[in-house]
């Protein structure tokens, strides 16, 4: 059984693969200082509760966050007796290698939902992924991950407005009936979720223009669901593509092994 986590810069997602389905998806904060043994209690309380039977022989861990690895592998070490694939390092192989200037350092997110998107839904996409940032990944005909898009994510847009100036509330993000607001949280609302939808739009059709190709734009991340409601902005919205990709990599990397 394969324990897959995907550390982002707000939360960690820790699934359990049994080779056909996953049995349960937890979810934390990401802290750089959360030691093996909380990660284990945490885990291991909730893994009582919801009575799933598990055999994890293998760990594999995409983390946006460096300084959060060394724990997580401790933990795989300590308690499942293995040693754990992390994504980027040059022993975890991807089944296509990125085509990016030399030296750049892509995001290990990035390149699991290429491998997850790719594996489901063939070649040339863009994925956008609503996390802390929102990610958009050029996908090409063959799989690789060839470049994207980096803009902030909306939650930290909604935070910046609120912690710069002083008249402004902390607000959460919805989708407003008007475009016009008629109070402080209607108009930020507006201009975050509308700004978005602008955003999504425009760098889609830019990405097709400059790839001259049509390309489905397949979106992830816990708002994509609040952007697709009649906007029609995207192909499709694949909720677990992080960590489908996540399995995807396991296997190739076993199947090349074997
Ligand atoms: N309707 C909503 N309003 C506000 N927040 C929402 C809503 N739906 C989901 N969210 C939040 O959106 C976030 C989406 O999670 P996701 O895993 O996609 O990204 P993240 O965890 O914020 O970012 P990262 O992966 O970079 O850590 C979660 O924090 C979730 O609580
Ligand atoms: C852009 C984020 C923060 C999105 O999670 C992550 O993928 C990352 O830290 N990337 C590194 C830079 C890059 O992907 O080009
Ligand atoms: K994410």
């Amino acid at each position: 059984m394969l324990l897959a986590i995907d550390c982002g810069n707000t939360n960690t997602v820790f699934s359990i693969w049994d080779g056909e389905k996953f049995l349960c998806t937890l979810r934390t904060s990401t802290h750089h200082a959360r030691t093996a043994d909380a990660y284990f209690t945490w885990f291991h309380t909730l893994v009582q509760h919801y009575q799933i039977e598990t055999d994890i022989t293998d760990v594999i861990i995409s983390s946006t966050v460096p300084r959060v690895v060394f724990n997580l592998r401790v933990f795989a070490d300590r308690f499942f007796n293995c040693r754990p694939l992390v994504v980027g390092k040059p022993e975890c192989l991807l089944p296509h290698n990125a085509r990016v200037e030399a030296g750049t350092q892509v995001g290990p997110d990035r390149l699991v939902n290429t491998a997850g998107a790719f594996d489901t839904h063939g070649g040339d996409l863009i994925v956008v992924d609503f996390g802390t940032a929102t990610t958009f990944d050029v996908v090409d005909t063959d799989g690789a991950y060839v470049g994207g898009v980096i803009a902030p994510g909306v939650n930290l847009s909604l935070e910046a407005l609120h912690m710069a100036a002083a008249a402004l509330p902390h607000v959460d993000i919805t989708k407003p009936q008007n475009v016009v607001g008629m109070n402080t949280v209607a108009c930020m609302q507006s201009g975050i979720f509308w700004g978005y939808v602008g955003l999504v739009r425009e760098i889609s059709s830019r990405i097709r223009e400059e790839r001259g190709r049509p390309m489905k734009v397949i979106a992830t991340g816990g708002l994509a669901p609040l952007f697709q409601q009649d906007t029609g902005l995207f192909d499709a919205f694949d909720e677990h593509l992080t960590m489908h990709g996540l399995t995807v990599i396991h296997k190739y990397n076993k199947d090349m092994a074997a």
